[in-house]
C-alpha cells in the first residue's frame, strides 16, 4: 500500500515536525497539518482495501458455497431421475407382463379368448375377408383319464408348439377352450385356409409325447368357415363350429367346410 518513498518521505516531514529549532518555523503549522491530514487520508484508505478485501472473500465464500449447494441439488435430482427413470421402467415392464397375461393362455402362451375376440372385432372392423378354423382335440378326455392330467398338458403344449411354427407370420392361432383351438387367417378364402390346416392337421398328427417310454400322440378335427360379404365374426364362427360338429360326427380327424 504504503511505497517506500512515500514511507521515507513521511518520516523525514515527522521527525522535522518534531525537531524543537523548527518550532517557530512559519511553514511548520501548515505542515504539520498537511501531514495529519495526509495520515488521515491514507488511514482511511487502509480500512477501505481492508474492507474491500473482506467483502471479497466473504463473496467468494458465499460463491463456494452457494455452487456446492447447487452441486449437492443437481447430483440428487440426477439420483432422483435415475431412481424416477428405473422405477418408470419397472412400471412399463409390469404393465406389459400384465397386458401379456391378460391376453395369452398360461399353460401355452398362445392368445386367449379376448385377444381372439380383439382379433376378430379388428377382422370385422377393416372389412376384409378371412376364413376361420376350429381345431379340436380328438377323444383328448380319454388321454387325461389314462395318462394323467399332466401329460395332456404336456400334449396341449407340444401340440401348440408345432401349431405356431406352422402358421405363416399373418396368421393367429388362439386357444379356444380347453382342448380347442381357433385359427384366424386372414385375407385367405376358404379352399387356400383348407390346405393351409391340412398341412397343419399332418404335422400335428405327428407330435409324440412319450409316457414310460411310449410314445403318445393325437388327432385333430377342424371346421372351417369363411366370412361372408357382411357377415360378423359371430356368425362365421357358428359356422365354423357347426362344420366342426359334422367332422367329429364324420369320424374324427379330418375337416369340413362351411358353405360359403
Ligand atoms: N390336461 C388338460 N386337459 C384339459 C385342459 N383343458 C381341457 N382339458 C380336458 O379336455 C377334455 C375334453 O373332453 P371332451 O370335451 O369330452 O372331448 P374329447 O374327449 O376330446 O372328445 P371329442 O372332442 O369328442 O373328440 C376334458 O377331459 C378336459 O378336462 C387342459 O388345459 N389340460
Amino acid at each position: 500500500m504504503k511505497s517506500r518513498s512515500e514511507e521515507g518521505l513521511l518520516q523525514r516531514v515527522a521527525a522535522l515536525l518534531a525537531e524543537p529549532r523548527h518550532a517557530d518555523n512559519p511553514l511548520r503549522e501548515a505542515l504539520e497539518a498537511l501531514y495529519l491530514q495526509h495520515r488521515d487520508q491514507r488511514e482511511q484508505l487502509e480500512r477501505l482495501v481492508n474492507i474491500s478485501d473482506r467483502y471479497q472473500a466473504l463473496a467468494r465464500e458465499a460463491q463456494q458455497v452457494t455452487q456446492k449447494r447447487y452441486e449437492r441439488s443437481l447430483r440428487r435430482q440426477q439420483k432422483l431421475s435415475r431412481i424416477s427413470d428405473g422405477y418408470q421402467a419397472l412400471i412399463c415392464e409390469r404393465n406389459q407382463t400384465l397386458h401379456e397375461e391378460a391376453h395369452h393362455d398360461a399353460l401355452t402362451a398362445l392368445p386367449n379368448r379376448r385377444l381372439i375376440d380383439e382379433h376378430l372385432a379388428r377382422l370385422d372392423r377393416d372389412k376384409r375377408g378371412y376364413t376361420l378354423a376350429l381345431l379340436d382335440i380328438d377323444h383328448f378326455k380319454q388321454i387325461n383319464d389314462a395318462h394323467g392330467h399332466d401329460v395332456g398338458d404336456a400334449l396341449l403344449v407340444a401340440i401348440t408348439q408345432t401349431m405356431r411354427e406352422s402358421l405363416r407370420d399373418y396368421d393367429l392361432c388362439g386357444r379356444w377352450g380347453g382342448e380347442e383351438f381357433l385359427l384366424m387367417l386372414g385375407d385367405t378364402p376358404l379352399e387356400e385356409a383348407s390346405r393351409v390346416v391340412e398341412r397343419m392337421r399332418a404335422r400335428l398328427a405327428r407330435v409324440q409325447v412319450f409316457m414310460a417310454g411310449q410314445p403318445l400322440s393325437v388327432t385333430l378335427s377342424a371346421g372351417l368357415s369363411e366370412r361372408r360379404e357382411g357377415e360378423s365374426h359371430l356368425d362365421t364362427l357358428k359356422r365354423a363350429d357347426q362344420a366342426l360338429l359334422r367332422a367329429k360326427r364324420d369320424g374324427r380327424d379330418r375337416s369340413r367346410l362351411a358353405s360359403h
